[in-house]
């Protein structure tokens, strides 16, 4: 098994007895966690499950009391008093999510904690999203829908409905790593022009050859590029940073795709800008608050197209995810490296 492919069959991580000859206690905090990793854990180990959808905190900080290890199942804060509950007795944390945003990450790595995440296995699914966004957006699919339900359907005209060409586009991606790139190598196949990216630091450049890809800053991606992918990690440093400054950058004829973390967007500008047609629309699969109210303004917008978080939602990235969760907490608890650390 790699943190690559989620291989469910029988693992060759053996959980060792604690000293007293005990099984170690698992807390998985959330009931949904699919069954592939739930059968992991439960080969060696004792497996404590929460009850609530959606998750309550105090079942989860009751239950974590003397706990071995997390599975995190969900995006509750995981902070001190979540370690607190638990107790110093706790050796290994995993999430089943790869944004690890709601944890505070300093404050485990403070108490020595092994923490894994779950990237990687969700690349396909949240690339097979952010694709079908920014179609969606571009051709106004969202907008087509409405005509027709309020009776505007207006044939008979050439010019009526026209959208954005993904043929021959230059893409910005803010945040290259492995979710960005699966996306740049779907939309290979839609023979884009080129790729340019924002990051910290330059990927490798094998994979810049692969995906005709070049390094510029932030303000060049924004005005150069016909399409922008936000696919960074909501930080200090990113919360925000598609504000109206960045937003007036933008090409009018814009679209703009989020996948990431609402946070990274200033909802309220992103409003005003395709209110004001200041770019030409957006596909956005992560917001703020999520959920997200039925009467936020967001909704009204003809040119935004919206889903409720649905990224890494397939029942086999799901399953992936639970899979590698269980083989990190598994081998934080066998004093192994994780498969997928965070830290
Ligand atoms: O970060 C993630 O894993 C996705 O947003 C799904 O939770």
């Amino acid at each position: 098994i790699t943190a690559t492919t989620a291989d469910t069959t029988i693992s060759k991580t053996k959980v060792k007895m604690s000293d007293e000859n005990k099984k170690f206690k698992i807390l998985v905090t959330h009931p949904e966690v699919p069954q592939e990793g739930i059968d992991l854990l439960t080969r060696d180990c004792e497996v404590i499950i929460c009850q609530n959808v959606p998750t309550v905190r105090a079942e989860i900080l009751e239950k974590s009391k003397g706990v071995d290890a997390l599975l995190w199942g969900g995006h509750d804060a995981l902070n001190a008093e979540a370690l607190d509950a638990a107790g110093p007795q706790l050796k290994a944390i995993s999430t089943m999510s790869a944004g690890i945003d709601y944890v505070d990450v300093a404050e485990v790595k403070r108490r020595k904690i092994p923490l894994g995440h779950t990237p990687i296995v969700l690349n396909n699914a949240v690339a097979d999203t952010a694709v079908g966004l920014l179609l969606a957006a571009a051709r106004r699919f969202h907008e087509g829908r409405l005509k027709i339900e309020t009776d505007k359907w207006e044939g008979g005209h050439l010019n009526w409905m026209l959208g954005q060409d993904v043929r021959d586009s230059v893409v910005g991606f803010f945040g290259f790593g492995g979710i960005a790139q699966t996306i740049a190598k779907r939309l290979s196949g839609f023979d884009i022009d080129s790729v340019l990216y924002t990051t910290r630091r330059r990927v490798s450049e094998d994979i810049e050859k692969e995906y005709n890809a070049k390094k510029v800053d932030f303000d060049t991606m924004l005005s150069q590029s016909d399409f922008v992918i936000i696919a960074s990690p909501l930080t200090k440093e990113t919360a925000g940073i598609f504000n109206a400054t960045a937003f007036g950058k933008m090409k009018k004829t814009a679209v703009l795709v989020n996948i990431a973390r609402g946070g990274v967007v200033n909802q309220q500008d992103l409003y005003e800008a395709l209110k004001t047609n200041q770019i030409f629309a957006a596909g956005l699969d992560v917001m703020t608050p999520e959920p997200l109210p039925a009467n936020d303004p967001l909704l009204s917008l003809p040119n935004l197209v919206l889903l409720p978080h649905l990224g890494s939602a397939t029942q086999r990235t799901r399953a992936d995810m639970a899979v590698i969760a269980a083989h990190n907490v598994l081998r934080g608890l066998a004093g192994e490296p994780m498969l997928s650390p965070a830290y």
